[in-house]
């Protein structure tokens, strides 16, 4: 399902209502979160609903996504800290509930495979939020990555290093890896909303639509899931074929 809105703000709203939505629904929902410049304002906008009308979120559970091998939590770039600033650091979720990939663990293989099977555990994620890379990537998930992955560890693609190139200070201190949930374990959840904005993210959202189910473009597993909204402000929408722009509420 397309959903396409005029503003970020309205994207913001959207996705943020949906979110709590889910967590009111369902107060024990395990949660996949996404970080990135988009997901800033679904975050202050979740912030703020929460803030003007509170909700339990003691029993709630979060898995993110991804996370930058060799980067620490206190590392202003690392997903962890970013987590923090924009979210955990203003929600009462208990510490112990809360998800991230360690980009410091010594024995990754391990460290992955408890990581989907926390998640399995739980009988897989309510809702998954995600993002989207200009090379389609989900996660970090580059092209090509297999379709029935777990949780892993990701060469970062010269474009994916390029695009995030923008948070840190030199090209050069961009990782060269990551750790990222599989494909498989966000196929699993039950739920997903990929959420994308700018006109950076046109030219990727065009070709979703028209791809094939195919591991060249990562997210293009998402097709094949029953329950999946994307979400586009109108500059991301730009190139979409009037096809999709009819299919879209
Ligand atoms: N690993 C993250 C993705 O999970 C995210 O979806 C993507 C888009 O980020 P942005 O929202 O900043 O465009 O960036 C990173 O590469």
């Amino acid at each position: 399902m397309y959903k396409i809105f005029e503003t970020v703000d309205e994207v913001s709203r959207y996705t943020a209502q949906r979110l709590l939505d889910k967590i009111k629904a369902l107060p024990a929902a395990a949660l996949g979160l996404a970080t990135g410049s988009t997901m800033e304002p679904v975050y202050a906008q979740l912030l703020q609903y929460l803030q003007q009308s509170p909700v339990d979120l003691s029993k709630l559970t979060t898995f993110n996504l991804d996370e930058y091998i060799g980067l620490s939590a206190e590392h202003p770039q690392s997903y962890n800290y970013y987590m923090y600033q924009h979210l955990f650091n203003k929600l009462n979720i208990p510490a112990q509930n809360v998800h991230l990939p360690d980009g410091l663990t010594t024995d990754i293989e391990t460290a992955c495979q408890t990581y989907s099977n926390a998640i399995q555990a739980l009988g897989g994620l309510d809702l998954q939020l995600l993002g989207i890379g200009s090379n389609g990537h989900i996660g970090f998930n580059e092209p090509l990555t297999c379709f029935n992955s777990r949780t892993h560890v990701v060469e970062l693609s010269e474009q994916t290093r390029i695009d995030n190139g923008r948070f840190f200070t030199d090209q050069s201190e961009v990782p060269t890896h990551a750790l990222t949930l599989g494909i498989q374990d966000i196929l699993e959840a039950k739920e997903i909303i990929l959420v994308a904005t700018g006109n950076n993210k046109a030219e990727i959202m065009a070709q979703l639509f028209t791809s094939a189910i195919d591991e060249t473009l990562p997210a293009s597993a998402l097709k094949q899931h029953p329950n999946f909204t994307i979400v586009l402000d109108r500059e991301a929408a730009a190139l979409l074929p009037e096809q999709a722009l009819q299919q879209a509420i």
